[in-house]
């Protein structure tokens, strides 16, 4: 039978040699675009990277190059039984190992493996160990998301340990965000969690959210990414009541309305403001057709109420006085998400005599940090004791909470935003100096209205 080149020699009058030459040429280009496309990709994506994920690319680029030699070793590797071969006679026994693609971020690798026949995730389960050494990792955790592939997250450094600078500031601690250019429909960064994920919270969606946490423990960083956000929010009225001004202080000249009283009457006052306007509010209903404001405008804002240390008036001595601001709590606790109202409560204790379980059961965003007793830390996550390390832990150290947002119902450790009070009062710098300034710093008023 004639070859196809020899035909096209005799055909065109060229010779193999040639003929090959001009039909390879083209895959010859393409593979060469491909390499150079590849190294282009590689170069920049060095080039965009932070010091840690240089790192993490280091070690990928590793994993790539001993990763024949290093899989028998660790036992992920299937030998196939010898065949005899044309000649009759035994050939090599073939070795196959699982395909892999390795991703590298600031906290470690991310290994993709596909699957072989004995080698699914109980094996990997057993190599951990020894990839975990062999690769220069602090933990590894292996999952299977889909069948016919595992995933295997390296992670060098502990995103619980890692410090989570906020998006709103640079690195000198200059504000990054101009005042208005964000919405409620933004996400607000709450934190990462242990895997490294961001953990979100979106306030135009989301509803009512908790804050707890001892002396120390975090809370108040975590409240100030809060209020800094809610403030920056073009839509977004801010309200603030705080007996002990602490969460409040650089917030007191731009949000909308604020009160530091100490008796729960007064809060009571601001809460029932809050009550009319959902009743004025109401009307909305008729003409938009719909039974939940869902679309926010700086004329129909959405408005964050944020009452710190919210013992001080469910604990309260005078007992009817207590009662009033309790009823105005759970009216808004449990009808307020509909009128754009969102209710977060802060507290160092989240004990039962704080929060009724009625209270409780409204607030769907729960951030917990380093708590009391295991009680407190209970109330908040019922389910709280399957977790390895609970709120209750003395070793939870400042910053990390557990939490759970309507989008992760399932409580995660996370390392929280890191915005220190400093950085709130030049955000509201930036705020005053761009005409949101609504009232003097106080002097002795315990409760301003709006201007
Ligand atoms: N997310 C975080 N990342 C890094 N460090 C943090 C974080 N949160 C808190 N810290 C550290 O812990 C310290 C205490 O935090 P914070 O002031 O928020 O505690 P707190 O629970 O509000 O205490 P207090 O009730 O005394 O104000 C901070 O000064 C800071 O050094």
């Amino acid at each position: 039978m004639t070859e196809p080149l020899t035909l096209l020699h005799q055909i065109a009058g060229l010779d193999p040699a040639t003929v090959t030459l001009q039909l390879l040429t083209p895959f010859a280009t393409l593979g060469g675009a491909v390499v150079t496309c590849r190294t282009f990709y590689t170069e920049v994506r060095w080039l965009r990277a932070d010091a840690e994920t240089r790192v993490s690319l280091e070690q990928s680029r590793r994993i790539r190059r001993t990763w024949r030699l290093l899989a028998p070793q660790v036992g992920l590797a299937v030998t196939e039984p010898a065949r005899p071969g044309r000649d009759g006679r035994p050939a090599e026994p073939k070795v196959r190992l699982p395909r892999i693609k390795v991703h590298a971020d600031e906290f470690g690798v991310t290994v993709t493996a596909t699957t072989l026949p004995t080698i699914g995730r109980e094996a990997w389960q057993d190599a951990a160990d020894d990839l975990r050494n062999a690769w220069g990792m602090q933990r590894m955790k292996i999952s299977q998301p889909k069948p016919g592939s595992v995933v295997v997250r390296g992670f060098r450094r502990e995103p619980l340990d890692t410090p989570l600078p906020s998006p709103l500031v640079r690195d000198d601690g200059a504000p990054a965000v101009e005042p208005g250019s964000l919405s409620c429909r933004d996400d607000v960064l709450l934190g990462q969690d242990e895997d490294g994920h961001p953990v979100r919270l979106n306030l135009a969606a989301g509803a009512h959210g908790l804050i707890a946490g001892v002396t120390r423990s975090g809370k108040s960083v975590t409240v100030n990414t809060l209020l800094a956000h809610a403030s920056l929010m073009r839509d977004v009225r801010l309200v603030v009541i705080d007996p002990n001004l602490a969460a409040a202080a650089p917030w007191w000249i731009t949000a909308h309305r604020v009160s530091d009283t100490t008796h729960p009457d007064q809060a009571s006052e601001l809460l029932a403001e809050i009550r009319e306007e959902m009743h004025r509010r109401e009307n909305l209903f008729w003409t938009a057709r719909t039974d939940k404001i869902t679309e926010f405008s700086p004329e129909l804002p959405l408005l964050v109420v944020v009452i710190d240390e919210v013992a001080h008036y469910t604990r309260h001595t005078d007992r009817k006085a207590r009662e009033r601001f309790e009823a105005h709590l759970l009216a808004i606790a449990s009808q307020g998400a509909k009128y754009g109202v969102r209710l977060w409560l802060i507290t160092q204790k989240p004990s039962a005599e704080v929060l009724t379980t009625a209270l409780r059961t409204n607030l769907s965003t729960r951030i917990c940090h380093r708590v009391d007793t295991t009680e407190d830390y209970l109330h908040l996550f019922p389910d709280g004791r399957d977790l390895d390390i609970t709120a209750a832990d003395r070793t939870l150290p400042p910053g990390v909470a557990i939490t759970s947002t309507p989008g992760t119902p399932t409580p995660v450790r996370m390392r929280a935003v890191h915005l220190p009070t400093e950085a709130c009062w030049r955000i509201n710098d930036t705020l005053t100096t761009t005409g949101h300034q609504v009232r003097p710093l106080p002097g002795t008023t315990d409760f301003t209205k709006a201007a």
